[in-house]
């Protein structure tokens, strides 16, 4: 297994292998080729800190790959933290769609016992393979790969600088790994589970259970007004409001029938884990389309929340590494309802906090991360504008909720004057 991967990662000479060296800056980018080049200052800056290896995980199918690689990360995190630093690195062959394979990247200081340990370990575990770097003396960058050629243990190639691609290599898999364009995708992934997450049965069978709906069902009944934001904007307080104020029915994404399931899926890696919140708006969309014939419909989060998070998860790095406006991944699916208002809840960074103290209720890991991730939180919210066809309309949150809700300066928001 490990040498098929290898081959997978070595043979094609189009291959490019990043590796992040931290959040804020451009990664480095080199090829693995079999004629030696001049290195770079990025390569010598990598290459000057000690020892280095990069590791890869990789399945028979795309399941496996994707919780290995969540296995793997614990492990080496668990095993390493203190001893060693844990970069993300991917390989992938530039604009090739879905070619990118994620691995991390090790650098350690001194000999360490642990760290020689974990790396025999995983040289021995069948889908997992490792690459050794080292700076030779003459000033060459090599890289010693296993192979599964007759008579050969392992093979050394030259590490080439490579240009930067122009789009961020985590664009490649968004499509089908994180964000599902079509109902059938990401029940797809759900069925592939069904073996090692039984729950995912039992959410297919919900899925099932609902009943066809067009994107546009509720066209000509009464109004659907999403409700968007981060966590902590408002969102709750508002739907509340807007409920009552309306005479509207309430509903959220995911449903409350998934509401049990979320925990299970939630600890799962993103393919998974996003597959399961798409499927969560299709029943959703289905609530929709029936309480929509007799009333005003408000929703607690829906498509835009499962886009915004799964690409700013996605692409790893700086907020200018997204995809850029007007990509085809902030397309709107083609068989999911759409609404007929999609309202983002906009709030001060220090006014979300101490609404998030003063809430004082346990916190997911993923608001965890929100908290401490100023440019995770920046991602998110720039996917949320980014997404079209319907594009929200911002809404400035600030105010307390005696205040009205005014907008931000291009946006328009008399919404709660209008429906009354
Ligand atoms: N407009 C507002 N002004 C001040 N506090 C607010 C406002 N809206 C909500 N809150 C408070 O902020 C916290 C988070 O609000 P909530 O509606 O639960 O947000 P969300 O559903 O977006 O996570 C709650 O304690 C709530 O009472
Ligand atoms: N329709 C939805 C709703 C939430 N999600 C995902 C996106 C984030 O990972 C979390 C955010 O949910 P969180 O529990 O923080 O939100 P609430 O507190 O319920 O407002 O769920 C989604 O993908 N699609």
């Amino acid at each position: 297994m490990a040498n098929r991967l290898m081959s997978r990662l070595t043979q094609c000479c189009s291959r490019v292998f990043m590796v992040e060296t931290s959040q804020m800056t451009e990664p480095i980018y080199f090829t693995l080729s079999a004629t030696p080049a001049a290195g770079n200052e990025q390569l010598a800056s990598l290459f000057g800190s000690g020892n280095l290896c990069s590791v890869y995980a990789l399945a028979d199918d795309r399941i496996q790959s994707a919780r290995f690689h969540a296995h793997l990360k614990r492990c080496l995190t668990a095993e390493l933290q203190s001893e060693c630093e844990l970069l993300h690195a991917a390989s992938f062959i530039p604009d090739v769609k879905n070619s990118l394979i994620r691995g991390f990247f090790l650098q350690w200081n001194s000999v360490s016992s642990s760290m020689e340990r974990v790396v025999t370990e995983l040289r021995q575990k069948g889908s997992v393979c490792v690459f050794s770097y080292r700076r030779e003396e003459n000033g060459e960058y090599i890289c010693v790969a296993d192979t599964d050629q007759p008579g050969e243990r392992e093979r050394r190639y030259y590490v080439t600088p490579s240009t930067p691609p122009s789009l961020h290599p985590s664009t490649l898999n968004i499509r089908n790994s994180d964000v599902f364009y079509q109902m059938k995708d990401a029940y797809k992934v759900l069925q592939e589970c069904r073996d090692v997450i039984p729950e995912s049965k039992a959410v297919l069978k919900l899925v099932d259970e609902q009943p066809l709906v067009s994107i546009s069902s509720h066209n000509g009944r009464f109004p659907v007004i999403v409700i968007e934001g981060l966590d902590a904007t408002g969102k709750t307080t508002l739907t509340c409001s807007l409920q009552k104020a309306l005479g509207a029915v309430l509903l959220k994404s995911p449903p409350q029938v998934l509401a049990h399931f979320r925990p299970r899926f939630d600890a799962e890696p993103p393919l998974i884990r996003r597959a399961f919140y798409a499927l969560g708006n299709y029943i959703t969309a289905a609530q929709i389309a029936r309480e929509s014939s007799h009333a005003s419909v408000i929703v607690d989060r829906y498509w835009h929340s499962t886009a915004a998070y799964a690409i700013a998860t996605a692409v790893s790095g700086r907020e200018e590494n997204l995809p850029p406006v007007g990509s085809e991944l902030y397309e709107w699916p083609s068989d999911l309802l759409k609404p007929s208002l999609v309202l983002l809840l906009s709030v001060s960074a220090e006014e979300r906090l101490r609404r998030l103290s003063h809430r004082g209720l346990d916190k997911t890991e993923e608001e965890n991360q929100l908290e401490i991730n100023h440019l995770f939180r920046r991602k998110v919210a720039t996917a949320y504008k980014r997404i079209q066809n319907p594009a929200c309309i911002v809404v400035d949150a600030n105010p307390s909720p005696d205040q009205s809700i005014g907008t931000e300066p291009n946006g328009s928001c008399e919404f709660i004057n209008h429906f009354n």
